[in-house]
């Protein structure tokens, strides 16, 4: 049987991830990022599991298992609920979606080192030059794209994001040409079951579409991004019957809430609480200040739906191929990470206090390609496709927190 593809993190010690406009500051850094993704998006990359068709498959689409985990099921344990792996409108919402972006790292900075390697071989680099790659290499991270910025609201989607072809700096002072491969992903192959449907009025063509696209324009061969529309929408908002595509000081005025959580709530809330700040559909019965806070998942949605419009970052089942949804997560999860350092109290666990003091289990409420709906969700459920060794997953306490004592945290 083929190995389980364990997942790591970048390695190489802790540094921080940067903004995107601040990773473009740094050559070298920026470079080796830009040639990484644009490699692990060729056909037949190897390792596979690290290939962009496969991790953008396990978000959503298409139904099937994940090649780093071959010892996961061989089918959709549900073929009545959610096909994906990802978690939504669960408690495993936010650490889910941790590990996904360890796994993602993973890959771009394997490949970053792997570009630094070959540049080792090159006679025209010389020694100083070397090691700007070499630290480049050590500390490049994921970049996150900061849509919670006051400028968003002038400037709209960063242009890095939209360009087609991008200049990169290249051993020996030499100069490397790109497909921008932020700016769209070519589909190798279209995933399975994607289909062609109107949507509030917009025809998505899934099937027939062989990139992503973000508010595509028209159809057929013509189909192109239409960033006007996108930069409109993050502006002013869009209403498209009734899809609401949420400007972007609405998205964070609603950001905003998710800090407006009591400073020290009873023991007996600490759950409920992390019920209400991890996800839009709660369990657990509505504390004190329902009202008034608001779960991260739900800015997180409408930054999918406006970044996406008719396009594949609006839908569930195609969103992680865009490799804009990696950059957005970023930013999720810094947020959730600031979160956390304010809120050190409020987890999952093993679940929450009902009424008359009982502890209750959360629920899987839609059911993943590996879990079927109803199956209990504690902060030790494995957080499926992603080994941390052969035989264990990773779990949501793994990866808790940013205080000491927290987790167990041992992601470099
Ligand atoms: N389905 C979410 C938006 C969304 C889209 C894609 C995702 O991957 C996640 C969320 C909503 O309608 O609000």
């Amino acid at each position: 049987m083929t190995s389980s593809y364990i997942v790591n993190g970048a390695g190489n010690g802790t540094y921080p991830r940067l903004e995107i406009a601040n990773l473009m500051q740094d050559e070298y850094q920026f470079s080796l990022f830009m040639q990484a993704m644009s490699r692990i998006q060729s056909q037949d990359y190897q390792p596979k599991p690290a290939s962009w068709q496969e991790i953008g498959g396990i978000h959503g689409l298409p139904y099937t298992r994940w090649s780093g985990d071959p010892q996961g099921p061989d089918d959709d344990q549900d073929p009545q609920g959610w096909g994906g792996y990802c978690y939504h409108a669960s408690v495993l919402f936010p650490p889910w979606h941790r590990v996904l972006l360890l796994l993602v790292e993973q890959a771009v900075c394997t490949e970053a080192r792997n570009i630094v390697s070959a540049i080792g071989q090159n006679s025209n680099v010389g020694a100083d030059e070397q090691a700007q790659w070499n630290d480049a290499a050590t500390k490049l991270r994921f970049p996150y794209w900061d849509w919670s910025a006051t400028s968003v609201q002038t400037t709209g989607l960063p242009a890095i994001f939209e360009t087609p072809s991008v200049d990169v700096r290249g051993p020996g002072g030499t100069k490397i040409t790109l497909d921008n491969p932020i700016r769209t992903y070519n589909f190798n192959p279209i995933p399975d079951g994607a289909t062609n449907e109107d949507i509030a009025g917009m025809q998505v063509n899934f099937q027939d579409w062989t990139r992503t696209y973000r508010w595509a324009t028209n159809q057929g061969d013509q189909t192109d991004d239409n960033v006007q529309e996108l930069n409109k929408a993050l502006e002013d908002g869009v209403d498209i019957q009734d899809v609401d595509f949420t400007s972007d000081a609405k998205i964070r005025q609603k950001l905003g809430r998710i800090f407006s959580f009591p400073q020290s709530a009873p023991q007996e809330l600490w759950s409920t609480y992390w019920d209400y700040f991890s996800n839009t559909s709660p369990q657990s019965a509505a504390p004190p200040d329902a009202a008034t806070i608001a779960p991260i998942e739900e800015p997180h949605n409408w930054v999918h739906l406006t970044i996406g419009g008719d396009g594949d970052m609006a839908f569930n089942d195609l969103a992680g191929f865009d490799p804009i949804f990696y950059f957005h997560h970023c930013n999720v999860d810094r947020l959730y990470a600031l979160w956390e350092y304010v809120y050190p109290d409020y987890w999952l666990g093993q679940g929450y206090y009902d009424d008359s003091g009982n502890l209750v289990q959360y629920v899987d409420p839609a059911g993943t390609y590996q879990e079927v709906a109803g199956t209990p969700l504690t902060e030790s459920s494995p957080l499926a496709p992603f080994r941390k060794s052969d035989s264990e997953y990773w779990t949501s306490a793994d990866v808790r927190g940013l205080q000491p004592g927290q987790g167990r945290n041992k992601c470099a």
